[in-house]
């Protein structure tokens, strides 16, 4: 009998042995990223949590190309960031609050820019299209300097949305966002996920919206990952009830302390 191959999907991230080092001002260095291993599946939504100073931004840095890893290696979508970038590039896209448009410009031309520079044909359907659906329409014509962190947020989110990606990477979607605002964010991104089975990762310090949005969450401390699992699954491990009382026990644990998921490693 002849075996039937059923084609695999690899897993929309894949990261082994990744570690990121910076230069400090004494000759020194700091470790933002140690030695991290996980992979994302496709079609899920999976959170990157940890407190300030974790490695959260530095890992989502590394898995979009623009700071390179001192060590370890990155796949999107099956393909090896460090050698094949370009052709993944154009499957992903990420949005940051940290990472603003080009303020004098309007929002219809930051899209139209970002457009064109993702080789996007139909252009103008496109830009119409995503400004109806994040309601961005009266603002077409507005500077992107001049709206408000809401709106704002609803602009990067457009752009991060222009080329219909596969993956979509999120630095605190709902970072500064007025809870109706943020939820709205929520349910959008919810929606998107069911309609086009794309990949969400978000790093986010608001446990509810992850609880809520999230299949899976990585959870980091001083450049390494020190629990996984689906929220419920972590909640019930740490005999606790919500997500943010299993952060807090991870975020105050003492350094050496071995943590829930730890011992469950060690156990195996
Ligand atoms: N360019 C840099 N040069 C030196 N150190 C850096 C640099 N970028 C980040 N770091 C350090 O790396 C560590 C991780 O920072 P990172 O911004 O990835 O954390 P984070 O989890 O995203 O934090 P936050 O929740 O505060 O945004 C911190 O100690 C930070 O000071």
């Amino acid at each position: 009998m002849t075996e039937r191959t059923i084609p695999q999907h690899p897993p929309a991230i894949r990261v082994a042995g990744l570690t990121k080092r910076f230069p400090t001002p004494g000759g020194g260095e700091v470790t933002a990223v140690d030695a991290i291993d996980f992979t994302v599946p496709r079609g899920s939504v999976t959170g990157l949590l940890g407190g300030n100073g974790a490695g959260k931004t530095t890992t989502i840095s590394m898995l979009l190309g623009l700071l390179l890893p001192t060590a370890g290696t990155v796949e999107i979508l099956g393909v090896d960031m460090a050698r094949h970038r370009h052709a993944v590039l154009p499957r992903m896209n990420f949005s940051s609050p940290y990472v603003e448009l080009p303020h004098r410009l309007t929002v219809r031309e930051n899209l139209t820019v970002y457009a064109h520079l993702y080789g996007l044909t139909c252009v103008k359907k496109r830009v119409r299209e995503l400004s109806e659906h994040l309601d961005l329409t009266r603002f077409l014509d507005r500077p992107s300097g001049g709206l408000s962190a809401g709106q704002k947020t609803r602009v990067a989110l457009a752009k991060a949305l222009l080329n219909d990606p596969e993956l979509l990477l999120l630095d605190e979607p709902t970072a500064s966002l007025d809870p109706d605002t943020a939820d709205w964010i929520r349910t959008y991104l919810e929606r998107y996920r069911a309609r086009t089975g794309a990949t969400i990762l978000l790093a986010s310090h608001n446990m509810l919206e992850v609880e809520r949005l999230c299949d899976g969450v990585l959870m980091m401390r001083q450049g390494r990952i020190v629990d996984r699992g689906a929220p419920s699954a972590l909640v019930a491990r740490y005999g606790r009830q919500t997500l943010e009382e299993v952060f807090l026990d991870i975020a105050r644990a003492s350094d050496g302390t071995l943590l829930a998921g730890e011992t469950a490693d060690a156990a195996e």
